[in-house]
């Protein structure tokens, strides 16, 4: 399929019907694919799969390239689905892969039904969707609705003429002091959130770059767009979207802008259409705030299945360097119970900085310090470093997050590379150091492309201890004690006890605070977890009496048994950033 250049703003169509790629509906679209290629084989009558998947994020751009550009692409991709089939991972998430000027890594959308030239095509993507349902593996992709790149051609033209139909797509206004309460997220490279436009002689609104012009959600086409957009990789097939930056949507004088009523109001109206239209997909919301202001993303279960749970993820982190488990229980004991059929969306690391927005100023210094003393490594509010720079390069520590991060609350999300310990590039920009090249094999261009390394569009790493010839996949793979096969270990374990996913979570504080134990239990199964955050050897001494004369068979470390006294006393020593996972083998008492 091929697609004429961009349309250029002065001949988008004045009538406002959906757009659609080489003047055919979505329905056309999809029936001219599907005989090409038949839906693979998904469950579609299976809604709560979320609830026990484990995510993996991966770039389309840095994965593998097919064709030697040094740049990934869909091929590519399609390529390496067996691996992420043998690690074990359930559901694939893709950031954003439209058509874009790439001044945001994508999330500065051009088109939203369109595929960036580099990566492929239509087809290609449906080629490769389809082998991953093959392969049972999910597909969920990023969605941008706050915004669109200002090449977009909405924005040019409405930036051109106030009397276009398009003119009222954005939030334009001639004085740049409205919505003063609103922070600046971006705030290393911006300094407002009021643009000055000289074509139309009038001040936009942006939440991110300035490049990035928010769409005007009291403008009810940009809502039909919207729907229309997503009706679209609805009917190729994928299975739900990750809806960025979502509490932006709506803004209003004397706010802050964020999470308002209309933005719940157009979220749930969003999920009805998907629930009528496509059962069974889901929408998971980044939504980057405080507990209690996120779990309203869930509405009564009529919102977002899924949020991810951004509080929680720089706490691990904390608690590590403390050697403490006091602010995770706490950020845990603080986050309200969600909607029935809902899931929390947990995480280490991703495509962007590790956001200390929702950590008090104090524990923010604290993170800085600790983990970025360099101002090099910090960016906006966070800090631009992956997992295992993090860590020191510390299998030990990387393990022990990562079992937490299994056994928490939630779904996990791993970051791709993390599973083989990849390092950063603290010299590229922005957030680009943490989204190179994955490392497969230790050859001059780490198996990721045919292409000179010099023309990969990023740089592989080169810290030594870090580079392709130290950390990759293959070596990784044929070494029984690697991070990499013990993650796939983790992650089989994690598929056949669905309790971590679906189950009550209870906290057992205990005298101890450098030592986190709790249970996840439900009607079929009860595990005890276990995670020594310190850096010393600790003896667990626990107070279990539901569990009275029954053993706790370690679900990890193979014939490890550990007895329960008959006074429900039990005593587990943990070796220094030890975990444990401890399947109870008795029905509690009750
Ligand atoms: O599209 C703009 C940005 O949207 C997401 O941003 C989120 O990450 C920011 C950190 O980089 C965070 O501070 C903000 O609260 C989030 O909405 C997306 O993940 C970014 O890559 C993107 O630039
Ligand atoms: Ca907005």
């Amino acid at each position: 399929m091929t697609r004429s250049p961009y349309t250029p703003a002065e001949e988008i169509p004045k009538a406002l019907a959906p757009t659609g790629v080489l003047g055919l509906t979505s329905a056309q679209l999809q029936a001219k694919l599907d005989e090409i290629h038949p839906i693979g084989s998904i469950d579609r009558t299976e809604t709560e799969w979320f609830r026990t998947a484990v995510f993996y994020e991966v770039l389309v751009r840095s994965f593998k390239d097919s064709n030697g550009d040094g740049i990934d692409d869909f091929k590519g991709l399609t390529e390496k689905l067996d691996y992420l089939q043998w690690l074990g991972v359930d559901c694939l998430w893709l950031p954003p892969f439209y058509d874009s000027p790439l001044h945001d890594g994508g999330y500065d959308i051009r088109d939203y039904r369109w595929i960036r030239e580099e990566l492929g095509t239509i087809e290609d993507f449906k080629v490769f969707l389809d082998a991953a349902h093959d392969r049972g593996l999910r597909v969920i992709i990023d969605f941008v609705m706050n915004h669109t790149s200002g090449s977009h051609p909405w924005f040019q033209s409405s930036r051109a003429d106030p009397d276009d139909p398009y003119s009222n797509y954005y939030v334009w206004s001639d004085t740049d002091d409205a919505y003063s309460d609103a922070r600046i997220i971006f705030c290393d490279t911006e300094d407002s959130n009021w643009s000055w436009d000289s074509e139309r002689k009038q001040f936009y609104w942006h939440r991110f770059f300035h490049h990035q012009p928010d769409l005007n959600f009291e403008e009810p086409r940009v809502m039909e767009e919207m729907l229309g957009a997503v009706r679209f990789w609805m009917n190729l097939g994928i299975d739900g979207f990750r809806l960025d930056a979502v509490p932006y949507l709506i803004e209003a004088e004397g706010t802050n802008c964020e999470n308002l009523p209309k933005t719940h109001q157009i979220l749930k109206q969003l999920r009805a259409m998907v629930d009528e239209e496509y059962p069974g997909r889901i929408l998971l919301c980044e939504a980057n705030q405080w507990p209690d202001g996120v779990v309203e993303y869930f509405g009564d279960g009529d919102e977002c299945q899924m949020a991810f749970h951004f509080p929680v993820m720089p706490r691990l982190y904390m608690g590590l360097r403390r050697g403490s488990r006091e602010c995770i229980s706490k950020i845990l004991a603080d986050t309200p119970q969600i909607p029935e059929g809902c899931q929390w969306a947990t995480f280490l690391r991703n495509h962007d900085e590790l956001a200390l927005e929702m950590v008090f100023k104090e524990d923010r210094q604290y993170m800085w310090e600790g983990y970025a003393p360099e101002p090099r490594w910090r960016c906006n509010l966070g800090i631009r470093r992956r997992l295992s720079p993090l860590v020191d390069n510390d299998d030990a520590k990387a393990r022990l997050l990562n079992a937490m991060l299994l056994s928490l609350p939630g779904s996990p999300v791993l970051y791709y590379g993390d599973e083989i310990g990849m390092g950063d590039d603290l010299w590229l920009s922005d957030r680009d150091g943490v989204r190179t090249p994955m490392q497969w094999d230790d050859s001059e261009t780490a198996g990721f492309s045919t292409a000179l390394p010099e023309d990969f569009h990023l740089p592989l790493i080169h810290t030594f201890g870090h580079d392709p010839e130290h950390v990759n996949v293959a070596r990784q793979m044929d070494d029984p004690s690697s991070l990499l096969v013990w993650t796939r270990a983790m992650l089989g374990i994690r598929r056949r006890h669905p309790v971590f996913g679906t189950s009550e979570f209870i906290d057992l504080d205990g005298a101890d605070t450098a030592v986190m134990s709790f249970l996840r239990h439900n009607e079929h199964e009860t595990i005890l977890c276990l995670a020594n955050l310190s850096d010393t050897e600790r003896t667990v001494v626990l107070h279990l009496p539901q569990f009275a004369g029954a053993t706790g068979s370690s679900l990890i470390h193979g014939q490890d048994v550990q007895p329960v006294e008959a006074d429900g006393t039990l005593i587990v020593p943990l070796w220094p950033y030890g975990y444990r996972w401890l399947q109870m083998s008795v029905e509690e008492k009750s």
